[in-house]
């Protein structure tokens, strides 16, 4: 039986039977991704210059042809759009064009002209999820499966929909996350059960084996998705990854030094519109890493701020909110209910709490609270796994000089027009030679961040002793 498989059926206690069905929360089979692959055209013929400006957007970017092509682009309403597979994929074509507009010249653009910003407030106000590229537009709904059973674990059989570089190296790096969020799927009921279980008051006879054998299989778990994690290097080259893809995921918030002080101007046409300040797109928003946080009872009060930035307000309110709840506004609605859900029904202290409460002597909660901390030994061991490809694809190129022109070594957008060019990559090599604190995608002060959520991982295993 696979770790990630879920609990045979006599394992699965009485209480299952008032969960509420995953379903309700836009859990599938395949977790947090669709029950099927993303459909890959929008059915209405009205659609067709954004299908074919997503089609040909690497090309469109590399000739310098985007911004204009945008700028005569019909203002499209929503009105033709059906499906929820049809919003989701009109809300991945336009993130993914807004990010290109923004970041695909040799400055970033900070007006948003109404044909891109007008059918985007519309589309991701529907979904529920703010008008930037998010995990859920670059990954969940980006990807098509060769594999015949539609395993979307496979990561050979996958590919991204749509890349903004064309280059195999952003399809990888938006599916790994794919294959890693498939391939833990069947986890989510099995830890559901267990923590249903460890808040019965009245415990039946096989309680805590229930429990110890799920957190074994949640253990086996994350070990597989981070094993998964570690195949980015087989196609995603850190230099290409560096220079060429994570300047486009770049949001408009804390990212003065790469030329947008002020955010960016979503403008409405007829003189309206507002300035915004909006974390881009990042794995930080996965629901999945944050579902295993709230079953294991982790907290996490990083907020992940970048200090070093002063010229960008904060949003108001940001200030006190960490990082890991403020994301949770960047997730689909009601995969966002779910983790509320899932914190709930574990008492606000997930299996830590639970396990807390257990009397210390009997063999069994002796078992129970080792499994507790070896699952969250391994949580801790996938973010230090996660720490070094950071290290590999982010602290590292930004270490090596000359990359702030146009067609250096690897350097630049690869757009040929060797002008300066000013992004999140030669922001990033600017702040390091300066000794300054990174900023991710996501707008975090990177390093320190993700220490702290690794060492907060490692806290919820030294409290159960
Ligand atoms: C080349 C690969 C990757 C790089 C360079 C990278 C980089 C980063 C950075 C810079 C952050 C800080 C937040 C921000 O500002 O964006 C972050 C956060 C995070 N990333 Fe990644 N990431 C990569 C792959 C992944 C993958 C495949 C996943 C799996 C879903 C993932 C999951 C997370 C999570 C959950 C966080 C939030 C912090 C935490 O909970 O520990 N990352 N990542």
């Amino acid at each position: 039986m696979s770790p990630c498989e879920p609990l045979p059926s006599h394992q699965i206690p009485r209480s299952h039977a008032a969960l509420p069905r995953l379903s309700a929360f836009g859990v599938t089979s395949n977790g947090f991704l669709p029950e099927e692959a993303p459909i890959d055209r929008l059915q209405s013929p009205n659609y067709e210059p954004w299908e074919t400006l997503i089609r040909h957007l690497p090309e469109s970017l590399q000739e310098g042809t985007l911004r204009a092509k945008v700028n005569s682009l019909p203002t499209l309403s929503a009105s033709h759009l059906t499906t929820e597979p049809e919003w989701r994929r009109a809300y991945l074509i336009l993130c993914m064009l807004t990010h290109a507009y923004i970041w695909g010249g040799d400055t970033p653009c900070e007006i948003l002209p109404p044909p891109l910003s007008l059918p985007l407030l519309r589309v991701s106000s529907h979904l529920g999820l703010p008008p930037v590229a998010t995990y859920a537009s670059l990954n969940l709904w980006n990807f098509r499966s060769t594999s015949p059973t539609l395993d979307f674990s496979n990561l050979d059989a996958l590919e991204a929909q749509h890349t903004m570089t064309g280059t195999p190296d952003e399809s990888w790096f938006y599916m790994v996350s794919v294959a890693m969020e498939a391939h833990a799927a069947p986890i989510i009921p099995t830890m559901l059960h267990a923590l249903d279980v460890a808040q019965q008051p009245y415990p039946e006879e096989d309680s805590h084996g229930i429990i110890t054998y799920a957190l074994e299989k949640l253990t086996q778990c994350i070990d597989e998705i981070g094993q998964i994690l570690e195949r980015m290097d087989e196609k995603c080259d850190p230099q290409v990854f560096f220079h060429r893809i994570r300047p486009f995921l770049a949001g408009s918030r804390n990212m003065a030094a790469a030329g947008l002080p002020r955010g960016v101007f979503y403008d409405e046409g007829e003189g309206k519109g507002e300035w915004r300040q909006l974390r881009g797109g990042s794995n930080g928003q996965s629901s999945l890493v944050q579902f295993l946080d709230a079953v294991l009872g982790v907290e996490h009060s990083a907020r992940g701020s970048s200090a070093p930035d002063t010229k960008t307000p904060q949003p108001h309110g940001s200030e006190t909110v960490s990082f890991h709840e403020e994301v949770r506004g960047y997730m689909p609605a009601p995969h966002r209910l779910f983790l509320e859900y899932v914190t709930k029904i574990g008492g606000g202290g997930g299996m830590r709490k639970a396990i807390t409460s257990l009397p210390k002597t009997e063999t069994a909660t002796v078992e129970l609270r080792e499994a507790f901390r070896r699952a969250t030994a391994a949580l801790t061991e996938f973010r230090n796994k996660h720490l070094r490809i950071v290290t590999r694809y982010i602290i590292v190129p930004s270490r090596q000089q000359g990359m702030g022109r146009d067609g250096g070594t690897g350097g630049g957008m690869g757009l040929g027009t060797g002008a300066v060019v000013t992004n999140l990559a030669t922001a990033s090599a600017s702040a390091r030679a300066a000794g300054a604190e990174l900023t991710g995608t996501g707008g975090t002060a990177l390093l320190p961040f993700l220490k702290q959520t690794r060492d907060e991982t490692a806290r919820a295993g030294e409290r159960v002793r």
